[in-house]
């Protein structure tokens, strides 16, 4: 069951982990937003204003069944744990990976970016809620890695090294 899917909170880094692990593992990788953007033509900026966050979350569970595909790294939006089908979805095709992220690394990272519709206002306030909130579902994965204080290379490593030593994965 090679499918790996890296989910945590905005800002994780699965995006940038994902590719970085499919040249490590010579696997595929594939993004969830990214896709949904190339779908619906839009940015999820647009699509939050235009169609709001459940028009949204219909095409993120929608997405996820159609690149769930083996051999691959599926890096997902922050919030897919949300719908209960996603992470049961997500654990009967493959791995999941969390990746955690303290909320202050959180605002650091996201500073500079406002390609995150639910980031628009309150930041920092947003963050720690939202987190706090989300955290039992993200803790409901195989394995967590805590990215904060940790260069991309090394959570890399890390996970690789997860992987190589669960029954489940066929390097
Ligand atoms: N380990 C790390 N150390 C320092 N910076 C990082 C690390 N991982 C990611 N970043 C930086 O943090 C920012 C967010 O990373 P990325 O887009 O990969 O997060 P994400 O989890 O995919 O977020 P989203 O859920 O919004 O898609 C990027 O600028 C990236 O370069
Ligand atoms: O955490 C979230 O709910 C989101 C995270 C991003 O990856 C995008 O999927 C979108 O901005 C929503
Ligand atoms: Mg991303």
């Amino acid at each position: 069951m090679n499918t790996i899917f890296l989910i945590g909170f905005m800002g994780a880094g699965k995006t940038t982990i994902g590719k970085n692990l499919s040249q490590r593992l010579s696997m595929n990788v594939v993004d969830t937003d990214d896709m949904i953007e190339k779908v619906c033509q839009k940015t999820i900026n647009d699509i939050f204003k235009e169609e709001g966050e459940e028009a949204f979350r219909h095409h993120e569970s929608t997405i996820l069944k159609e690149l769930s595909w083996p051999e691959t790294i599926v890096t997902t939006g922050g919030g897919i744990i949300k719908n209960p089908e996603n992470r049961q979805f997500m654990h009967q095709q493959g791995i999941v990976i969390y990746l955690h992220t303290d909320p202050r690394v959180v605002l650091e990272r996201t500073a500079d970016d406002d390609s995150r519709p639910l980031l628009a206002q309150n930041r920092k306030q947003r963050i720690t809620r939202l987190l706090n909130e989300r955290l039992p579902q993200y803790l409901e994965a195989d394995y967590t890695v805590n990215t904060s204080m940790k260069s991309v290379d090394t959570i890399t490593e890390e996970i690789a090294g997860f992987l190589a030593r669960d029954r489940r994965f066929r390097a």
